[in-house]
């Protein structure tokens, strides 16, 4: 499967309609030329154990597509929903940091990961699609200047405890943490305690395509006000 196929255009899209979002043509068009892209620094720097367009459409793109409704709507309720900072840890390749850019112009999307291949992609592809606001940051997580994001969200990055302890500083006052996870990480809430964030809510998701549980764990500070 070509990435930029008729075919590939036509599940995006469809899978999108079930998650309640529609794509505008440029939208479509930047994740599809993503994973060209992917494919293509694949060949050289093994950024993803996911290596056939069609498996990265589902397992990357419209897994990550699944956070951006969710994300919308708490954004929203907040009152930040149009310009929003949204800090993405831990975001080897750009996911889902680079598919919420791309469906969120207004908001400035940080994605992080320690290793140096990885964010160089993701500075190439966001020059390449036209990104302007999402932003590749080279650093351990830990040791970056707080970034002050209003979510800080992770997928595959590390346990709910270590999430919290390692990027929780970059949170605004009124922020929030957002773990998507498989199913729900039960054993890993207990752990929690030992921290200042608690969960707020899980929220299962449903990703078209992907045969698989998932689910959106969402934390804020003991204090806060989720
Ligand atoms: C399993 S990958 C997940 C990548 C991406 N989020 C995804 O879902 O495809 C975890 C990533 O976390 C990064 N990472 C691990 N510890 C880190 C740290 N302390 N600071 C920044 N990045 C870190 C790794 O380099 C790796 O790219």
């Amino acid at each position: 499967m070509a990435a930029n196929d008729p075919a590939s255009a036509a599940r995006l899209e469809e899978a999108a309609r079930r998650m309640g979002l529609s794509l505008q043509a440029g939208q479509k068009e930047a994740l599809l030329g993503y994973i060209a892209l992917l494919q293509r620094w694949n060949r050289t720097y093994n950024l993803t154990a996911v290596r056939d367009a069609s498996q990265m459409l589902v397992q990357h793109i419209f897994d990550s597509l699944s956070v951006v409704g969710p994300l919308q709507s708490e954004l929203h309720k907040r009152g930040s929903g149009d310009a929003a900072r949204v800090a993405d840890i831990g975001s080897g390749a750009g996911l889902p940091g680079m598919v919420l850019a791309a469906l969120n112009p207004g908001w400035q999307v940080y994605c992080v990961d320690a290793v140096e291949k990885k964010m160089a992609f993701v500075r190439q592809a966001a020059g390449s699609l036209g990104l302007s606001n999402l932003h590749a940051m080279h650093a351990r997580v830990e040791t970056l200047t707080p970034l002050d994001a209003d979510v800080v969200v992770s997928r595959a990055f590390a346990s709910l405890a270590d999430f919290a302890i390692l990027a929780g500083g970059h949170a605004a006052a009124n922020g929030s943490l957002l773990a998507m996870k498989g199913r729900e990480p039960l054993d890993e809430i207990q752990a929690l305690e030992d921290t200042e964030w608690k969960v707020a809510r899980i929220e299962p998701v449903t990703v078209p395509e992907l045969n698989a549980q998932r689910c959106l764990v969402w934390m804020n500070r003991r204090q806060g006000n989720l």
